[in-house]
This record gives C-alpha cells, structure tokens and sequence, in this order.
C-alpha cells in the first residue's frame, strides 16, 4: 500500500496563496510518494488537533501542517501521546512563522515550503510536555509573558510586543517581579523574576538571538529567567540581544539547559504560557520529549551547532545521569536562590 500523507491546512490562516497553491501542494506530496488528502480545519479550535489524532491511528505516514504557528502547536498536539507518531511537514502561513524559521523551510512561499519534502531530509525534534499539553517552541511564567495575551497577534514579535507596551503605559504598572520557584536539572532558583523561558528552538517572536545556541534535537530546553523587571533595564537587554546574543551573561539573567524544569508560584498566582496562548496555572512541570517527532527540514541550512549527532540512546543515557543527579541530595547540587 502507498505511504499516506494528510495536509491540515488553515483555510484563514495568513494569505490567501495557502489556498491558490493548495491543487499544486497535493501534487508534490504525490510526487513524493504519498497519496496525498486535505483537511480543512474549521472554527472548532480542536479539529486540527482531532484530525491529526484521527489520521495518526488510522496509520498515516505523514502530516503535513500548514498555517500558523498555532495550526502546527495543534496537529503536534494530536500526535505527540500516540505511539505512533506520523513524520510531519511544514507549510507556515502565518504572520511569525517562528516554527519554519527554524526548520528553514521558506516562509513566503508555500509551494517552496512543499518541496522541502523532495529534499528527503528529517530531523527528529524535541518537543516540550507541560502537565497534559505540548508545546513546540516556547513555555514561559510570570508577568512579562501574561502580558502577551493582551498584545494584537500582529504584535506578537517580542519588538512589536516592546514598542505596545511603551505604547500602552497602562500595562506598565503591571510589569513587577514576583515570587517564582523553578527547579531544573542541577539546579534551583527561588527569587523574583519578571517572566521565565524554556526555548525548544532559537526562533522566538521572530528573532533568532534570544536563544542563540538552542539546538532542536538534544534533549534539553534553552531556559531563561529574567530577574529584573525595571523598562531601562529590560530595554537594555533587548539592546544586548540584538547586540549579538550578549544578554546571556548578564547578572539578571539565568541562562541554563534543562531537560526538566518544575515551576512553582510563591504566593501570587502564575500563568502559564504555551507557545503563546494561555497554558493553565503553575505549579506546572515541564519536561523536554527529546527527538519526539521526525519533521521534514531544510537540513542543508540549519547551522551544524543546532543539531546533534547523538543518536536517541545517548539521549536516553544522558538524561538518566541527570535523573541521578537530581537524586541527590541538595548539598551536593548547585543552587542559586
Ligand atoms: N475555518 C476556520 N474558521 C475560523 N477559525 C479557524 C478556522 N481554522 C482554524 N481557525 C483558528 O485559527 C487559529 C490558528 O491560527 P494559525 O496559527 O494557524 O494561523 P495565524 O493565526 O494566521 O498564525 P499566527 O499565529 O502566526 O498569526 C486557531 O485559533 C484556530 O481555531
């Protein structure tokens, strides 16, 4: 039998060219050696979701997403708890398209970002588990990230979301450092931060120096806490961000890998979120699903440091280490309160 592949478009997403290219996508997944359908989702904010579940039990080989970030963050979302897991592709057609930038898959494009599919290159990609939900690039808690909720979607790059928030001086009041407790892999943080990150890619809000050395396959979120919430001071560590990636060394910021991260509030409540939306409240574990999902990637193009060669095994292993380190007792582990 022929392999299957099933494309999930969002009929709103983006531009109308999803739609003009859709006859021309089907022909190259075709092309590809799949027998190729489409899926329009619909108002129903689960039927991508549902869709890609459907098709995963029914054996499909392939996924193919094509939309927003958000459209992707479902079909993954449908998937990621099955055993069998469908390879997945990109087809990015909304307004930041963090995802594709990542995975170089052209964003202007759609019928280019089909054809990355002939290229026949996989990367398998870490995704990221919070309590019952997963999420593909980014997780964050505390009031910088809450505020995102207010911010239009064409804002949501972090420099449009800066310049609404100078902007709208009425959200200002709101940006206070609270109370946070977060445990990662070798370590413990107990402090007032304005928000934490755990980056699965480098691709955030549309710029690639937040995380600049995230890699997609190793296992491990990039995570960053903020510990300043003051506007000059965050200001200037945006200014260090564009300045080459320079904030990482910062003293009010904590920049570590992790492949697991407990985030507990002190006593004000905080808010989870999941790549961008509204994830439910802390306390929340999150946990990285290293090499999760085989995904078709313009391979050629990701720089060689985003990758690893460790193969699933020595993943495995090494996060067993990290489980017995954690074992330990606190004295014998690196804290930062
Ligand atoms: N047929 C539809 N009618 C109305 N809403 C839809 C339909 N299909 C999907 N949606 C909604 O679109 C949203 C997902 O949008 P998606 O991320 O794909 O594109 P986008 O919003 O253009 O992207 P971005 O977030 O990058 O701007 C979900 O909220 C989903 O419920």
């Amino acid at each position: 039998m022929r392999k299957r592949a099933r494309v999930i478009y969002n009929p709103t997403s983006g531009r109308e060219a999803l739609k003009k290219d859709l006859i021309d996508i089907l022909a190259v997944f075709e092309q590809a050696g799949y027998e190729t359908s489409a899926f329009a989702t619909t108002a129903d904010p689960n039927s991508a979701q549902n869709e890609a579940t459907r098709v995963a039990k029914a054996g499909f080989e392939l996924i193919v997403a094509a939309g927003g970030d958000g459209t992707i963050n479902q079909v993954v979302n449908g998937i990621a708890g099955l055993p069998h897991r469908p390879k997945m592709a990109i087809i990015p057609a909304g307004t930041t398209n963090d995802y594709a930038r990542a995975l170089h898959i052209p964003r202007e494009d759609p019928l280019a970002a089909a054809k990355v599919v002939l290229k026949d290159q996989t990367i398998k990609m870490d995704i990221g588990q919070a309590g019952e939900t997963y999420f593909i690039n980014i997780a964050g808690g505390g009031l910088l990230t809450e505020l995102t909720y207010d911010v239009p979607s064409n804002l949501k790059s972090i420099f449009g979301y800066l310049a609404y928030l100078l902007k709208g001086a009425e959200l200002l009041p709101r940006i206070k450092p609270i109370d946070m407790d977060l445990t990662y892999d070798g370590g413990h943080f107990r402090g007032k931060a304005s928000m934490f990150l755990l980056a699965l890619t480098n691709s955030i809000g549309g710029f690639e120096q937040i995380v600049p050395d995230a890699a997609l396959d190793d296992g491990k979120f990039t995570m960053i806490i903020v510990k300043t919430a003051s506007m000059p001071e965050i200001l200037r560590l945006m200014g260090l961000v564009l300045n080459g990636g320079k904030h990482i060394n910062d003293p009010h910021i904590i920049y570590k890998k992790t492949s697991k991260v407990i985030a507990k509030p002190v006593e004000e409540r905080m808010m989870i979120n999941l790549d961008g939306e509204y994830g439910g409240d802390a306390p929340m574990k999150f946990r990285n699903l290293g090499q999760h999902i085989e995904m078709y990637a313009n391979l050629d193009a990701i720089p060689d440091s985003a990758v690893t060669s460790e193969s699933p095994e020595v993943l495995e292993a090494e996060q067993r280490f990290v489980k017995q380190v954690e074992s330990l007792p606190d004295g014998e582990r690196e804290t930062e309160d």
